[in-house]
């Protein structure tokens, strides 16, 4: 199956935490691609990546910034396609400045931006997922079993307390 969902970062340093949201889209058996973009550096294959994505097929884009995080957000303007923006930790104001970028879109173009850092990076993951998901049963299935999962984790936590 061609891929479903696209893993974009501005810089191969963000990669340590996209690799979250690979991991869960490769444990629930989506196919996905994965490329560095950079709407500064290069601003052109940005427009193309973003421009051709849904006709590629792609259903859904978790794209990755840190700082003046503006991929998310310049993506979703140029593509029709569900934008998930993951705020990379950034080195000097720890991520805060990389979740105000993405976060703070303007109305009319939305981007779901989830938490800072790995546990964001996942959980775009897992949104992905849900919103495949919902047009796919087998998809919603290993969700719906990810979850279960975690739920008894939790459960028998308890136990060694
Ligand atoms: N925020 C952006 C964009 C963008 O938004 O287009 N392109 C690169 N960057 C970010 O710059 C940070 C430092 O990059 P380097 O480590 O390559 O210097 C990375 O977190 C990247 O996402």
């Amino acid at each position: 199956m061609s891929a479903q969902v696209g893993v974009i970062m501005g810089s191969k340093s963000d990669w340590d935490t996209m690799k979250l949201a690979c991991d869960v889209l490769d444990e629930l058996q989506i196919p996905y691609e994965k490329k560095v973009v950079s709407a500064h550096r290069t601003p052109d294959l940005m427009f193309e990546y973003a421009e051709s994505a849904a006709e590629r097929g792609l259903k859904v884009i978790i794209a990755g910034a840190g700082g003046a995080a503006h991929l998310p957000g310049m993506v979703a303007a140029k593509t029709i396609l569900p934008v998930i923006g993951v705020p990379v930790k950034s080195s000097n104001l720890n991520g805060l400045d990389s979740l105000l970028s993405i976060v703070q879109m303007p109305g009319g173009i939305p981007v779901a931006t989830v938490a800072i850092g790995n546990a964001g990076a996942a959980n775009a993951g897992l949104l992905a997922g849900q919103i495949l998901g919902a047009f796919d049963p087998a998809v919603q299935a290993r969700v719906q079993a990810r979850r279960d999962r975690i739920k008894q984790d939790v459960l028998e936590s308890s136990e060694t307390l």
